[in-house]
């Protein structure tokens, strides 16, 4: 966890894994790893939010999850963050506005997991999330198929980078977003916590 604003040079390519992270598990690890690659960024910041807009049930204190986030991944190009909380912000494109206007120069590319591509349509501003940042999405076991025919994925159908391209989506003109078949994890925070060890108390 780097403290206050993460350091970030003009011209990085940096991956934003948005996220409750109630808890971080291995399979968040495993979709950085592969947007590390597929995407071809220099870093990856699991951004820790305050709270999805779309969940009814609050998650567990924010010093908790990134204290567990940490302990799940250890890479140099992975930085854990509550910039979000710091910012004020819990809306994905109000969010990447005060990025883009922190950071000038860096190049910031969406990540999310295809799950989140079905819904996308139905956070605040979608549009404008796709018009200000090139969009990684991340096969999930159970979402490949809805991901592909989610409503947002047939209105920007046309702006589809094919995977075998996907190195170049950060360099990409905006609107621009790609869909990388990965090696799949099952795990997810809502079977974690169904299991009664999350959270900590
Ligand atoms: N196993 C996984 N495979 C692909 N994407 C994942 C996986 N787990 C999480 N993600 C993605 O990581 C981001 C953050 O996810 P989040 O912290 O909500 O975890 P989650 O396991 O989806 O949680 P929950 O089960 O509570 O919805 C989202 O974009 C989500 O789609
Ligand atoms: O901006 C929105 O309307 C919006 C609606 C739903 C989810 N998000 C963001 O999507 C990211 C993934 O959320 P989650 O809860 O699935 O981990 C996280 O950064 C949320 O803030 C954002």
């Amino acid at each position: 966890m780097r403290q206050g604003f993460p350091i970030a040079r003009p011209g990085m390519r940096i991956g934003i894994l948005g996220g409750s992270f109630d808890p971080a598990h291995s399979g968040h690890a495993l979709i950085t790893r592969e947007a590390l690659r597929r995407f071809s960024l220099d870093q990856v910041w699991w951004m820790i939010s305050p709270g999805n807009p779309l969940k009814r049930a609050g998650p567990a204190p924010m010093a908790q999850r990134i204290a567990q986030a940490a302990q799940v991944i250890q890479d140099p190009r992975v930085v854990i963050t509550d910039i979000e909380a710091r910012i004020g912000t819990r809306f994905t494109a109000d969010t990447l506005a005060h990025l883009q206007a922190i950071y000038p120069g860096v190049r910031f590319v969406w990540l999310m997991g295809a799950d989140n591509l079905v819904q996308f349509d139905q956070w605040d501003h979608w549009r404008d999330i796709m018009d200000r940042v090139p969009v990684g999405i991340l096969a999930r076991p159970g979402w490949r198929m809805r991901g592909r025919t989610a409503r947002a994925a047939r209105i920007y159908a046309q702006f589809e980078l094919p995977a075998r391209a996907a190195h170049a989506l950060g360099d990409m003109q905006t609107p621009a977003w790609s869909f990388v078949n990965i090696p799949m994890s099952p795990l997810s925070s809502s079977a974690i916590r169904a299991q009664g060890i999350w959270p900590r108390r």
